[in-house]
């Protein structure tokens, strides 16, 4: 059974006068281990797609179920219910509350699914080899350092699947390859990841590439 499968899915944009559609009958799979990447001109729908995936935002049309569950046309407590306990978001910013350390960050997470796990914590924070920084604000973090903690942030519950938008887009080549390894490791533990990426270095070590264009997959 796909982790997450999505059904032909429509979401349409009314503002003032123009109706824009962002997608257009997009459907993928994601199989448990895969990382999967989403790839797509800008204003292809890559972000709306992600965004209707982890249940922040409901298609028009089409529908998607999450471990072989319908999540589309849920209220929003069911769905966010149900992403809490399967689906990890990792932004390209903005990942962490600023007014907190990067550890209570992570325990934060994990207290709200009443999870709280203080081995996790720590080893989630050696796994992103952060354990000098454990104890910094956010505003104290490099651009390395920060998304390498919001990675710890999305995985705090042990997420099935990680759903994650331009992952990469505001680090350095280095961090870029940090986190793919990763995203690597978490493969090995049998987790699937989704990205929706400009980068050629995460296309190039994913097990699948997704196209998008116009809201519709083309490839993949
Ligand atoms: N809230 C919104 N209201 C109106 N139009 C929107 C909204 N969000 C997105 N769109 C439009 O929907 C289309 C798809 O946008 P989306 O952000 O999903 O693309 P993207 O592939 O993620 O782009 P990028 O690579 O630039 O982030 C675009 O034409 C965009 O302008």
């Amino acid at each position: 059974m796909p982790i997450l499968e999505a059904f032909e899915l429509y979401r349409f944009y009314h503002a003032r006068e123009e109706e824009t559609l962002a997608l257009r009958g997009a459907s993928i799979q994601i199989a448990k281990g895969e990382i999967v990447v989403v790839m797509g001109a800008s204003g292809s729908g890559k972000s709306t797609l992600l965004a209707c995936l982890a249940g922040l935002d409901e298609p028009d049309g089409g529908y998607v179920e999450l471990v072989g569950k319908r999540l589309t046309r849920r209220p929003e407590f069911e769905r966010a219910r149900m992403r809490a306990a399967n689906i990890g978001i990792l932004l390209q910013s903005g990942n962490l509350f600023e007014y907190l350390s990067v550890e209570d960050n992570i325990r934060l997470k994990m207290h709200l699914a009443r999870k709280l796990d203080e081995q996790r914590v720590k080893d989630l924070i050696a796994w992103v080899g952060l354990q000098e920084r454990s104890k910094a604000r956010p505003s104290q973090l490099s651009g390395g350092e920060a998304a390498r903690a919001g990675l710890a942030v999305a995985l705090a519950t042990n997420p099935s699947l990680l759903l994650a938008d331009e992952p990469t887009g505001e680090v350095d080549a280095e961090t870029e390859l940090k986190l793919l390894n990763l995203f690597k490791a978490r493969r090995q533990e049998g987790g699937a990841t989704l990205i929706a990426t400009h980068s050629n270095l995460l296309a190039a070590h994913a097990d699948r590439i997704i196209q998008l264009q116009d809201g519709r997959v083309i490839y993949g």
